[in-house]
């Protein structure tokens, strides 16, 4: 790691520190992404789901891996450098993204995620922070916790952001498939409309709620394993009409409302892939009839309502597999280093690897009435919480957290703006 210098913290995630820095051989500004737990061994490194998954995929919107270096028993990811995250973009913005600047991101989100898609892979926890922009490109990044399409399940150690969390996730699908990523892609679409998360959940019980209150109570078929929360959920819910997308999202062209629709359907089948949503009219410019912007989006974020969403790790049913690492730092069996050039030094006493990835180098306010139903929303919520925790013993559990409270490491998502979707509710 000698050759690289750090020149500033970029971020701080679950599973990784990331720096920015200066390479003093080749001049290169790269990122470096320092992974938080030892690994003593090469092959746990080679078998690291993002090492491998970034490995494989070489394509223009997905950040490339440029090396894998290990000193000291300390992991490091050589990863391209990426000026912003889109969650930084929007926070900092004062203007809304235009349709056009949202039809750029999203194109490009879609070729990353068609390309991840058809090459085996689903990301898994696709939200603003891990879509880097430099310039007007952006990347997919944080294959932490991608996962082989052909990979057999149950997926039970699956932790996420619940925002950007399919409904068939919150309800314990064992066997989710590639449309987990393509509900946060609706979600991340809502969201560059209105600079406001669409569906900010404070539990995974309210996850659920707030889904509910923009799409109306599901039709608990598509989700059979789910009988006994989409019971109690459906005590609160089933009366919840859902909420024309157009009201909430004032400045999206009836195209962009009804991509959204489709990607954020219930049911995960209607849901388009990526090379699907690619063909919606939504990306044919032509076809687009500018829509005039009547309010100011700005107008409708919300006060943060004081939530500070409760990013504990969802880690219910949490496996004996051996590739049931904690955090997504998962290792598969069976390693294999085919492939890799990998270079022992040992100079200076310290003992560093360096893995090349050559086939990778080349390439408004709230209103009084909304005060209301939200503390109506909050007493059913907590009314369902009761009944929740009254129930023991259910063969299908509840999601439960296990008490880790991560908010530390996540803070950027407490100063999220919230949008809160007033949607006609009966108790
Ligand atoms: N290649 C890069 N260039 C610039 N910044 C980056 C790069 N990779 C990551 N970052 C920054 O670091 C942050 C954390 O990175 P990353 O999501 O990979 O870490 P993580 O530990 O897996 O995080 P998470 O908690 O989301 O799983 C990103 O949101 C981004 O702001």
């Amino acid at each position: 790691m000698e050759r690289y210098k750090i020149l500033e913290e970029l971020g701080d995630g679950t599973c990784g520190s990331v720096f920015k820095a200066f390479n003093i051989e080749t001049f290169e500004i790269v990122a470096v992404k320092k992974m938080k737990r030892k690994f003593y061994f090469w092959e746990e490194c080679m078998n690291l789901r993002e090492v491998k998954a970034l490995r494989k995929l070489n394509h223009p919107n997905i950040v490339k891996l440029k090396e894998v270096v290990r000193a000291n028993d300390e992991l490091f990811f050589i990863l391209e450098f990426m000026e912003h995250n889109l969650y930084q973009i929007m926070r900092e913005r004062l203007r809304p993204f235009s349709e056009g600047e949202i039809r750029n991101f999203m194109s490009q989100m879609l070729q990353g995620l068609a390309h991840m898609h058809r090459n085996g892979y689903f990301h898994r926890d696709l939200k603003p922070e891990n879509l880097l922009v430099t310039k007007d490109v952006l990347k997919i990044a944080d294959l932490g916790l991608a996962r082989e399409v052909s990979s057999m399940p149950p997926y039970t150690e699956y932790v996420s952001t619940r925002w950007y969390r399919a409904p068939e996730v919150l309800l314990q699908s064992s066997s989710y498939t590639p449309a987990i990523d393509m509900w946060a892609v609706g979600a991340i679409l809502a969201e560059l409309f209105t600079s406001s998360p669409i569906f900010p959940g404070e539990s995974e019980i309210d996850q659920l709620y707030k889904i509910c209150c923009v799409l109306g109570a599901p039709d608990w078929t598509s989700f059979p394993e789910a009988t006994n929360i989409s019971r109690l959920i459906n005590i609160s819910c089933s009366e919840i009409l859902p909420t024309n997308l157009s009201d909430i999202i004032p400045n999206a062209s009836s195209e962009a409302v009804d991509l959204i629709m489709q990607l954020c359907s219930w049911d995960p089948l209607r849901r388009p892939t990526a090379d699907q949503a690619l063909q919606h009219p939504f990306f044919n410019v032509a076809a687009c009839v500018p829509h005039p912007l009547m309010h100011d989006p700005l107008e409708l974020r919300l006060n943060n309502m004081g939530a500070k969403p409760n990013l504990e790790l969802s880690l219910w049913d949490f496996n004996t597999e051996p590739d049931d690492c904690f955090l997504g730092l998962t290792l598969a069996v069976k390693p294999s280093v085919s492939n890799l050039e990998v270079v022992h030094d040992v100079s200076q006493g310290i003992e560093e690897d360096l893995l090349f990835c050559p086939r990778l180098e080349d390439h408004p306010e709230q209103s009084g009435e909304f005060i209301h139903l939200a503390s109506l929303m909050l007493a059913v919520v907590h009314v369902v919480a009761l009944a929740l925790s009254s129930i023991q013993n259910t063969p299908i559990g509840v999601p439960q957290s296990t008490g880790f409270a991560i908010t530390s490491l996540q803070p950027n998502l407490l100063e999220r703006q919230l949008l809160a979707v007033s949607s006609p509710f009966h108790l």
